[in-house]
């Protein structure tokens, strides 16, 4: 898979397994796209439809954002890690000790040190603004401050990255390491409705930002023709790496 496909992942915020198929069906013919399931269709569908995508070749990015006591993220990334998927996240609110369960949990049950399932922390969402941050959960730093804050602990605890704003990605970098993933949600082309996000970059400015993958759902799944909205943000990640060098 070339870098830019690599670095694209589809947020398959879709009903059911059905229509996932049918959507991914655009892709025939195409190497398969990263795709990420979250809420709405692992409900939906439960572990064995995830396993048998992998079994497929999709690269699955599995979004179920743990945040439990720390023996019970440690059970659930036990059952998870058998499925086989390349990242999971869970909450780095959740703590240090929660974190650093989980990341034993995932190298204990990987059946390689290979296709161990990557964790990454979610910092603060992008539908979080700072006004809520301070009003409704009681955080009084900047927002640039409380993600920094998350991403430092995720990376002692042994996470492999997290999930910020584009943003925020190039502060992280520079607070935690450069081989620490920033993954990227909140993602808009020029032009596209925010909906309910509040911290969007366009794609460019995430890989500007040194984010190390990007995560678009509605501007792909409610695009009239998904396949060319899939290419288009390709294109414009291609031509800003491009411009990196
Ligand atoms: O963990 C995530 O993937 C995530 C974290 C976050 O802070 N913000 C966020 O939007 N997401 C997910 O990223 C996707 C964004 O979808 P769109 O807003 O439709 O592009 C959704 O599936 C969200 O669940």
């Amino acid at each position: 898979m070339d870098q830019a496909r690599r670095q694209l992942m589809i947020a398959l915020d879709l009903p059911s397994g059905e229509e996932a198929e049918t959507f991914l069906s655009h892709w025939q013919g195409e190497e398969k796209p990263w795709i990420k399931v979250g809420y709405q269709l692992f409900y939906a569908t439960g572990p064995r439809w995830i396993y048998e995508r992998k079994q497929e070749g999709y690269s699955i990015f599995l979004d179920l954002k743990l945040h439990d006591i720390p023996n019970t993220v440690a059970k659930a990334v036990e059952s998870i890690s058998k499925l086989g998927v390349d990242f999971l996240t869970l909450h780095a609110m959740g703590g240090s000790e929660m974190m650093k369960r989980a990341r034993e949990s995932a190298e204990q049950f990987a059946s390689s040190s290979e296709c161990r399932t990557r964790l990454l922390a979610v910092t603060q969402l992008t539908s979080t603004h700072e006004k809520m941050l301070h009003d409704e959960l009681g955080i009084n730093s900047s927002m640039e401050q409380a993600v920094l804050r998350s991403a430092k602990l995720a990376h002692q605890a042994g996470t492999d990255g997290v999930i910020c704003s584009g943003q925020e990605a190039r502060a992280i970098k520079e607070a935690t390491e450069p081989s620490f993933l920033a993954v990227t949600p909140g993602i808009r082309p020029i032009g596209a409705s925010a909906n309910d996000q509040k911290r969007v970059v366009t794609p460019t400015a995430a890989i500007q930002a040194g984010a190390d993958h990007l995560v678009v759902g509605r501007a792909i799944t409610h695009a009239p023709d998904p396949l060319e909205a899939y290419h288009q943000i390709l294109q414009e990640i291609i031509e800003a790496r491009g411009k990196l060098r």
